[in-house]
C-alpha cells in the first residue's frame, strides 16, 4: 500500500478547491468566484484500489490538503490564512503550485512559488478557458520556476486530471492508510453545513459582503440545523437578509439541495462589529 500528502497551493481564485472537487470526483470543498474563499486547510481523501491506478500491490491513499490562498494580507484574518497555507507546505509529500493558463504568472504565483520545495508539481489550471497560445505562453513562464513536473489541466472539464493524478501516485511513498476507506471528506458534518451556507452567500451576495461574511452551525438537532452567519457591520445585515428574506431564502433552498431531503435549515443573521480584524472573534469562529 502507498499513502502520503499533498497540498495544493497558490493564490486566491486560481481553482484549487475546485481542482479537489475535480479529482476526488466529489464535492468537498466549497468554490467561488470571490478571491479568499477557504479559510482552512480542507482535507480531501483520494482512496484508488490496484485496478485504478493505485499501487498494484495493494493501492494508494492520498491525503489532498487544500489551502486559503496566499495573498498580501489586509486583516489580521487575511495574516492568518496566509499562515495556514505556508503551514501546509511542511509535512508534506507533494506540493502542488496551481496557477491559471489564462492570465500571465504574476508578482502572487512567484512569491508563492519562491516558497516551494524543489521537488513541487506546477499545476496550469483553467486550461479550458485560455485563448489562442495562452497554455503553451503559461507553461513556457512555468518552466522558470523549479519543479519536478508542469502539468496543464482543467478542474472545470476534467482534461489533465487524471495524468496529475498518476505522478501523484507515483510520488506516494509505501505506507498504511490514514483514513478508513468511506472517508472523503475530513471535516465534521457542522462544519461542513455551514461552509455550505457560506458558498451560497458567497454565489447570491454581492462587493465586499463575502469577505464579511461568516458561518457556524449553532444548533444542531437532525433533522433540524440552526447556522448563524456573522456580518461586520449594520449595513451588511440587510444585504444578507434581502427584500423580505428573499437572499436568505435563496439560500436555504440551494443549501437543502445538497443536503439529505428532510433536513430543515435555519438560517440567522448576526452583526460581530469587525470580526476579521479581531483575532479572539475569528479564532472563536474556528480560524
Ligand atoms: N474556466 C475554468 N474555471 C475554473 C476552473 N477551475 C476553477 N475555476 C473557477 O475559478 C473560480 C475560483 O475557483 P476556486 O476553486 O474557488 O479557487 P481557489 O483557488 O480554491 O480560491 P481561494 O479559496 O480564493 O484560494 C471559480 O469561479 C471556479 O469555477 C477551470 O478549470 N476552468
Amino acid at each position: 500500500m502507498r499513502s502520503g500528502f499533498v497540498a495544493l497551493v497558490g493564490r486566491p481564485n486560481v481553482g484549487k478547491s475546485t481542482l479537489l472537487n475535480a479529482i476526488l470526483g466529489t464535492k468537498v470543498a466549497i468554490t467561488s468566484d470571490k478571491p479568499q474563499t477557504t479559510r482552512s486547510q480542507v482535507r480531501g481523501i483520494l482512496h484508488l484500489p490496484p485496478e485504478q491506478g493505485g499501487d498494484p500491490d495493494g493501492g494508494t491513499q492520498v491525503v489532498f490538503v487544500d489551502t486559503p490562498g496566499i495573498h498580501k494580507p489586509r486583516t489580521a484574518l487575511g495574516e492568518h490564512l496566509n499562515d495556514t497555507a505556508a503551514d501546509a507546505l511542511r509535512d508534506v509529500d507533494v506540493v502542488c503550485l496551481v496557477v491559471e493558463a489564462p492570465g500571465p504568472i504574476g508578482p502572487g504565483d512567484r512569491w508563492v512559488a519562491a516558497r516551494l520545495p524543489p521537488d513541487a508539481i506546477v499545476v496550469v489550471n483553467k486550461v479550458d478557458a485560455a485563448r489562442g497560445d495562452a497554455t503553451l505562453e503559461r507553461l513556457a513562464e512555468a518552466a522558470e520556476i523549479p519543479a519536478a513536473d508542469y502539468v496543464p489541466v482543467s478542474a472545470r472539464t476534467g482534461e489533465g486530471v487524471d495524468t496529475l493524478v498518476r505522478l501523484l501516485v507515483e510520488r506516494m511513498p509505501e505506507g498504511p492508510p490514514f483514513y478508513p476507506d468511506d472517508v472523503v471528506r475530513e471535516s465534521p458534518d457542522e462544519v461542513w453545513v455551514a461552509e455550505l451556507v457560506r458558498e451560497q452567500l458567497l454565489a447570491v451576495t454581492r462587493d465586499e459582503v463575502p469577505h464579511s461574511i461568516a458561518t457556524r452551525v449553532t444548533e444542531w438537532e437532525w433533522p433540524r440545523i440552526r447556522v448563524e452567519i456573522l456580518v461586520e457591520r449594520d449595513s451588511q445585515k440587510g444585504i444578507v437578509i434581502g427584500k423580505g428574506g428573499s437572499v436568505l431564502k435563496e439560500v436555504g433552498t440551494r443549501v437543502r439541495a445538497q443536503l439529505p431531503e428532510g433536513v430543515y435549515v435555519e438560517l440567522a443573521v448576526k452583526v460581530d462589529k469587525d470580526w476579521q480584524r479581531r483575532p479572539e472573534s475569528f479564532h472563536r469562529l474556528g480560524f
